[in-house]
């Protein structure tokens, strides 16, 4: 069985009552798509939060590349390689396309800040940016400000950014999400890719993109993963079908 990249382990984190997190273990392996799915305020935010640092859980670990990093924050799990793309824009709309892929750069080197004037003219950050577009398909539209790119294409340039960090493992929340048909077509086609060069835990309700993408499925009810599994084995689970897909699975 392929390595494990990225795992949870009894992973529980409450809200006063409400248990957003229950003991839930979960395993990215290289070379997958693993896909979360569950349905409004299942708690898939909530996991994701608490994979990528930005939430400390109240039990239970988090293991990235052999290391448990639970207690690292953010910026530390980021450096090591573990991407994160948003529900939510983080882009700088004001800056060029070619401007936030450097930023992205700039962050994965760890340097500081100050150094961004600097940055316009190193050639390795430099590269890794513009590989990073170019890997997406925006080379194109680099000097173009990111305020007029398109839903989509500011899609794409999130993974780019991603891209820049020289990801180890990718966490995306709901990519597909506001994507008309094309969008969600090539994007659909540009993650299938990604997935060789690292894997893919991937929070989506875009049901088509996770049947064309999915190597494993989890399914999140109530804060609980109620079945992981191949989307045939997903698809054929009764507690699954009565929970979440209905009678249309
Ligand atoms: N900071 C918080 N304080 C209190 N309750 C919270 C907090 N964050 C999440 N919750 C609760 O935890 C549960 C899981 O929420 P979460 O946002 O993780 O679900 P989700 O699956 O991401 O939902 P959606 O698909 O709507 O984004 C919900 O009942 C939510 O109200």
């Amino acid at each position: 069985m392929a390595e494990v990249v990225l795992s949870t382990r009894g992973i529980t984190k409450r809200f006063g009552a409400v248990t957003a997190s229950e003991d839930i273990s979960l395993d990215l392996r290289a070379g997958e798509i693993h896909a979360v799915i569950g349905p409004n305020g299942a708690g898939k935010s909530t996991l994701i939060a608490q994979i990528c640092g930005g939430l400390a859980p109240d039990a239970g670990r988090v293991e990235f590349l052999g290391r448990d990093v639970t207690a690292r924050p953010v910026r530390a799990r980021a450096r090591m390689g573990l991407a994160r793309t948003f529900q939510i824009s983080a882009l700088a709309m004001e800056d060029t396309v070619l401007q936030n892929a450097l930023l992205g750069a700039l962050g994965a080197s760890g340097r500081p800040w100050r150094f961004l004037r600097g940055v316009l003219t190193e050639r390795s950050l430099r590269d890794r940016a513009e590989a990073a577009l170019a890997r997406v398909g925006l080379d194109d539209v680099a000097a173009v400000r990111t305020a007029e790119l398109s839903h989509g294409q500011r899609r794409l340039l999130e993974v780019a950014v991603a891209l820049t960090l020289a990801p180890r493992a990718f966490v995306m929340d709901e990519p597909m999400a506001g994507l008309g048909s094309e969008g969600s077509e090539r994007l659909t086609t540009l993650l299938g890719s990604l997935r060789r060069e690292a894997p893919i835990l991937l929070v989506e309700h875009d049901m088509d993109a996770v049947f064309a993408l999915a190597d494993r499925v989890s399914v999140l009810v109530y804060g609980r993963v109620i079945a992981t599994g191949t989307l045939d084995e997903i698809r054929a689970d009764p507690a699954v079908r009565e929970a979440y897909l209905g009678d249309a699975a």
